[in-house]
Formats: structure tokens, sequence, C-alpha cells
């Protein structure tokens, strides 16, 4: 094993701005205006790194301080760090988990925190009894002390490998912290090498990490690097990067059959006690009723915008369950249509589907250990991937972004999660590290795109400048539609320079600039995922409009099946759904509403998995069902019928009363009302049902029907 030595060269002249950094990357920390004092040491124009990766060059480093002598930021807020418990549970034998559980709801609502989250790291004990390996820290938004945890457990005195899958500038200081903790020789740290470039970066400006490093042997991770663990264990390391996570490695222990995979399999939840997820716990496992809209969640949002990567880590992985004696098969049958998809899709897929890992639990960061729901989650992994692939093949939105500190990164993910919903697929493309031959590709196939970048030095970064002049030049890209959308500090040229170039040269825009200052809040990821929505159903439009122009016209009487006109006589009432969730809030017309229970009394509805509203009913929501009047149902319908902008609110100017439970709108004109609990969700084919329990209700006109909602056929409300 070659050592690898931390480069303090160029990262160094660069301190300044790096520190600029490190503050903005401080949890819910806002940038400062470059200062003189931390200005950055003068280079050549367009060589400037920005402070997180060196490949993100800012192109008009002339302009960093004009606009910070003409309009420095505010103060940054005073840093938040969330209330979280520390738990060690037993995984394996020699492997425990420490988890940092928060059960509040955190403000990255593109996560959905509902739930809160946790953050696993994992500890392998040695041939002796002590610990050996450290799989993973956490961030410092959490209020424990993680290297004082590791005191008390006696870790610092014996670890001798720290192993990393997912570095951010978050988790930097608890690193550092553990690594001073970490007093003995020769302790090494594995990681893979943009993990290493975020370090090296960081630590050219933190004398603290730099310090906390010296003593320390870093190993680059690769594909097939393997470490031995004198005793017992090897350790096989699978990179699994995607465009938001390019480091991202996943970990095999074939003695233990486990996989610690890192961000993949993950999903945000607090569990309600820590041993119920431990082996030998009250119960061996968290199910997929428990977890399962969780997974889903995590990985709709996260996931389903990378599905081209996802596919190929899946591939890497090929996790096969059924070789550890868990029940069912393999992904290989699956994974090996995706690797056909993959390379259609790709032209140039990865080295082949790898030997079958058997896997008795997987060891995610966030959320449970997953066992005994293994086969079941993998199984949809495969499904959900392929799902996506297939809406990519058919029709698909180019997501193309830089993002030095991960806000726009944030917004690219929620425009990303908005078409996903739609069921058109998104390929995500990180123009830090993209090619242009890949950018080229993507614009040829794609049948919309958007492109992000914050504003550094008053300017977009030369990669995003490159990448502009390249769309500009696509003729596939010049006829479909488009959009834009970056987060800034304080001037925020880059979104009008992308606009105005794009708009001169005759592009299309689905949607309005969306520009957000520094981190954005839930209301601009809101903002985000519907543009995402309308930009996704323009894109189905124009899609109908090709395939009509295709094909020759059937009367609804011709393409009607009988089946189709006999399902068309079943009826609902016609209902109007509100939620609220913190800021935001939804509505949709309801018609495919059903009672289901009398004890508890209980209901379904049926919404569409493109529905912005969709996004509120995670399972523990409240909602509130209004029934429509007969006679007075016509000025809702028209209203809630009519297109509405993103994040508009589709009650405005209008006097609506207003659930004390939820928040949601009740409308004064309707028939009754109900007041619901979501209990259980399911998937059904084109909707998602939900099941939902009555807490409380009220008839607001005595003598008033319900509207029925008559069809005439069955493929269409
Ligand atoms: C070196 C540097 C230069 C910046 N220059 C500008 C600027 O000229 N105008 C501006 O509005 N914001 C500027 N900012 C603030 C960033 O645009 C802001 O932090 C934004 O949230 C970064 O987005 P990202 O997280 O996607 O990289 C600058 C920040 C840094 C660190």
């Amino acid at each position: 094993m070659q050592p690898i030595a931390l480069h303090k060269g160029p990262a160094a002249a660069l301190a300044p701005a790096g520190q600029q950094a490190a503050r903005q990357a401080a949890p819910k920390g806002r940038a400062a205006a470059p200062t003189a004092a931390s200005r950055p040491a003068s280079r050549g124009a367009g060589q400037r790194h920005t402070g997180r990766s060196p490949r993100l060059v800012v192109a008009n480093t002339a302009s960093i301080e004009t606009q910070a002598q003409q309009a420095p930021p505010g103060p940054p807020p005073p840093e938040t760090k969330y209330a979280a418990t520390v738990e060690v549970a037993a995984v394996e034998k020699g492997v425990d988990v420490v988890r940092v559980a928060c059960a509040e709801r955190l403000p990255e609502v593109e996560f959905n925190l509902r739930r809160g989250t946790t953050t696993n790291s994992y500890l392998l004990k040695g041939a002796g009894s002590g610990y050996e390996a450290l799989i993973d820290v956490p961030s410092l938004v959490f209020n424990v002390d993680f290297a004082g945890q590791l005191q008390s457990m006696g870790a610092v005195k014996t670890l001798r490998y720290i192993l990393i899958t997912r570095l951010t500038p978050e988790r930097l200081p608890v690193l550092a912290s553990v690594l001073r903790a970490c007093q003995q020789q020769g302790l090494q740290l594995w990681l893979t090498n943009p993990a290493l470039q975020l370090l090296n970066d960081r630590a050219a400006a933190d004398e603290n990490l730099a310090n906390a490093l010296k003593a320390v042997q870093v190993e680059v991770v690769s594909r097939g690097s393997e470490l031995r663990l004198p005793g017992k264990r090897t350790l096989r390391f699978i990179p699994i990067p995607t465009p938001r996570w390019p480091d991202l490695v996943s970990i095999y222990s074939e003695e233990d059959k486990l996989l610690f995979s890192s961000n993949f399999f993950s999903a945000h939840a607090a569990p309600p006690s820590l041993a119920a997820g431990a082996r030998n716990g009250p119960r061996s496992d968290w199910g997929w009723s428990e977890y399962g809209a969780d997974w889903q969640y995590y990985f709709d949002c996260m996931l389903a915008p990378a599905a081209r990567q996802a596919a190929t880590a899946l591939e890497r992985l090929n996790i096969n369950a059924s070789l550890s004696g868990g029940k069912g098969g393999g992904l290989g049958a699956v994974l090996s249509r995706l690797a056909d998809l993959v390379t259609e899709l790709t032209m140039g897929a990865d080295d082949g589907v790898a030997e079958p890992l058997a896997v008795s639990a997987i060891a995610p960061m966030h959320g449970p250990v997953v066992r005994q729901s293994l086969t079941e989650l993998v199984r949809r992994y495969g499904e959900w991937t392929k799902q996506q692939l297939e809406a990519a093949a058919t029709a698909s939105v180019a997501v193309l972004y830089a993002s030095a500190y991960g806000n726009t990164a944030s917004l690219a993910q929620a425009i990303s999660h908005g078409v996903t919903k739609a069921g058109v697929g998104v390929e995500t493309l990180n123009l830090e590290s993209a090619g242009l031959d890949e950018l080229e590709r993507l614009l040829d196939r794609c049948s919309g795109f958007v492109l992000g970048s914050p504003t550094l030095g008053g300017h977009m970064p030369t990669q995003v400048q490159t990448a502009l002049g390249t769309i500009i030049r696509n003729s596939n890209a010049k006829q479909v539609t488009c959009s834009v959308f970056g987060s800034f500090g304080w001037s925020g040229e880059a979104v009008d320079m992308m606009e105005k170039r794009l708009k001169d040269a005759g592009f299309r825009f689905a949607f309005d600039p969306v520009r957000c200052k520094f981190k954005p809040t839930s209301q601009t990821l809101q903002l985000c995922e519907e543009s995402g929505l309308d930009l996704a159903q323009e894109v189905k439009r124009a899609q109908k409009r090709k395939e009509r122009l295709a094909a020759a016209k059937l009367s609804v009487a011709e393409t009607a099946s009988g089946k189709a006109l006999a399902l068309g006589r079943v009826l609902g009432s016609l209902c109007v759904l509100t939620a609220k969730d913190g800021d935001a809030q939804g509505a949709m017309l309801a018609s495919w509403v059903s009672q289901a229970s009398f004890d508890p009394p209980g209901i379904t509805v049926a919404v569409k998995r493109d529905r912005a509203v969709e996004s509120m009913l995670p399972v523990g929501a409240g909602f509130v069902l209004n029934v429509l009047a007969e006679g007075k149902d016509r000025p809702v319908m028209k209203r809630l019928l009519k297109p509405f902008k993103p994040a508009e609110d589709r009650f405005g100017g209008m006097e609506v009363l207003r659930s004390e439970a939820t928040g949601a709108v009740i409308l004064p004109e309707a028939a009754s009302y109900l007041e619901c609990t979501v209990s259980q969700r399911m998937e059904a084919g084109d909707h998602y049902l939900v099941y939902a329990t009555v807490d409380s209700g009220k008839v607001l006109q005595d003598n008033a029907q319900s509207v029925v909602h008559y069809r005439k056929i069955g493929t269409s409300y």
C-alpha cells in the first residue's frame, strides 16, 4: 500500500477563498462576501479555484472584488445544531453500529425529513476484542460528541483504519476530531479520489484539519481495492458514484455477508428505539411496512434522477440475497435486463455484471440496517431503476448543473424530483466533472433541459459557460423546452446571463428562472419541484403531439375497449383534497374516493403520482377532504382546473377556513369535510392509493347533495 501525500501546493494559495468556503459550508451558514483580507491571492483569470473543488473555476475573477465591495451580504446567521442521541447496537458478531439519531424535522426538505433522520457509522472489531476499523463519521450539524463517544467505547486507542464511504464538508470537522483523538501510530484513512480532493481543498484552508491529518496515512480506493483486516475480514471497495455523490463507495465484507452501502438503500427516519434494529434486540429488523415509504422516498429524491448511475451501481453490486439463505431470487435477471438498457442508453456501458455478492444484511449510511426486507428492497431498487430508465428511454429531461457548495445542487435535486414524479426520466450531469462529449450526447437525446449555476465572482463558473456554448450550438436542444436556475449570495448574475443568452438564441422556457439566495428554503424547493412538474408536463404534451402526428387519429369509440367503457361507469363523489406542510400548501380535485372502513372510520383516495400535493401525503400526514355540494362545485372546479404557476396559492383571494389540526384549507361551500390522517399508502399503477383514517368531520350544508362524478370512459377522470 502506498500512502498518498496530501498535496498542499496550489490549494494552499487559495486558502482565503477556502476559508470563505469553509464558513459557508458550515451548517445553515451563509457565505460572507469575500473581503479584502479573505480574497484569494491573485492568479491568472479563469484559473482561480472556488474553494471546494479545484475543478470548479470562476470565469470572471476580476468581479469577485467588485461585487464584494458593492453589496456584501449580511452576517451569517448563528450555526444551528440539532439535538440528537447516540445509540450503539450489534449488527453482526464483531460489527456494531453507532447511530446518531435526530427526531427533529430538519430543514433539508428535499429529504422530506418529517420523521427525523439517522446517520450511521460502523465499528468493526479485529482479531482481539478491540475495535479496529471505523466506517464513516456523522455530520457536525448534530449536537453530539462523536469522538467522545468513540473514546467512551475504548475505540480511539485501538482503531487502525478509518474508512470513508461519503465525505461532505459538514463531516470534516468531526473527522478531524476523531483523528485528533486517535493518537496511535500508523492510523490509515481510506477514501476515494473525489473525497480526497475535498479533503485537500479544505485542509489547505483549515489549519485544524491539516494538523489532524499530519500523522495519518491516506489510501485512495478504487474498484477492486481490498483491505485485509488482521485476523478475519477482507473488505472489498465497490465505488458507486452518482453526479450528486461523486465520491460514493460501498464496502463489502464477505466473511460477514455484510454490505456497507453508504447512501444506497438508505432512508431518512429516526427509529423509535435503536434496539428494535439490533439483531438481538426485541425485533430482528425493521420491515417494509414501517420503512418502505421512506426507502422509496429516498430513492425517488436522490437516485431516480441518477438512474443511469444507479443501474451501474446495482450491476456492480449484483446483490444476491438468496445466496445467503434469504428468501427469493437475486437480482441477476433484472440486472441483466437493466444492463442491456443502460448499454443502449449510454453507448458504452460498464464492464459487465459483477459476480453476485452474497449479502445477508445491508448496513446503510441512513436509516435501519436492512435484513428482513433485504430481498424486497433490493428487488424494488432494481424495479424503480428500471422504471426510470424506461421513462428516460421515452422522454428525458437533462438536468445540467454545477455547484460549489451544494445549494444549486439542492435546487437541481428538487427540480429532478418534480420531473420524475410526472413519469418523465431525468438524466443528471454534474458539469464539474462531465466531459463535453457526454454533454453533447445527452443534449442530442433529451426532450427538455434545465441548466443551473451558482454566481461566483459575478459570473457563472467556466464549466457552465462552456456548457452554455455547447447547448446553444446543439440543434436538438434548441427544439426542446428548458429553463435555468441557480443559487447566489448578493448579486446573482449567473442566472440572468444564462437566461439572456438562451432567450436571445430563441430557446423556449417552460418555467420562469429560479433564483435562490444561498441555501434554498422549503418554499423554494417546492417552487423547484413544481417547476420540474410543469416542465415534465410540457415535455409530455410535446411527446403526445409527436405521437399524434405519427399515428392516425382514432375516435374514442374506436379506441375504447369494453373494459374501459365499463370502468367509466364506476362513480365517485367529487371532492377537493387540501394539505399543508410548513409554508407549503397543496390541493387537488379527487373523485376516486371511497369509504373503506367503519371502525376506525377510514377512506381511500387515489392520488396520481405526478400531483404536486402527493409529496404532502406521507404516512402520518394530515389532510382535509372537502366533499363538494351540488350547484356549488363549478367555481371551485374552475379554479382548480386552471393551470397554476409553481407554488402559487390555489385559493388566493378566496374566503376559506383552516383546519386547526393541520392548517389545510376547508371550503365553506363544501357539503361536508373530513379531517384525515394518512395511515397507509400503496402503489397502484400510475396512482398511489392512500388509506386514511378520519379524525373528525362536519356537515356544512344540511340539505346539500354531494356532487357525483359521471364519466364516459375509464381511461380518464
Ligand atoms: C469565491 C466566491 C465568490 C462569490 N461571488 C459571488 C458573486 O459575485 N455574486 C453573488 O451573488 N454571490 C457570490 N457568491 C455567493 C455564492 O453564489 C453562493 O454562496 C451560492 O449559494 C453558491 O451556490 P452553490 O452552493 O450552488 O455553489 C460567491 C461565493 C464565493 C465563495
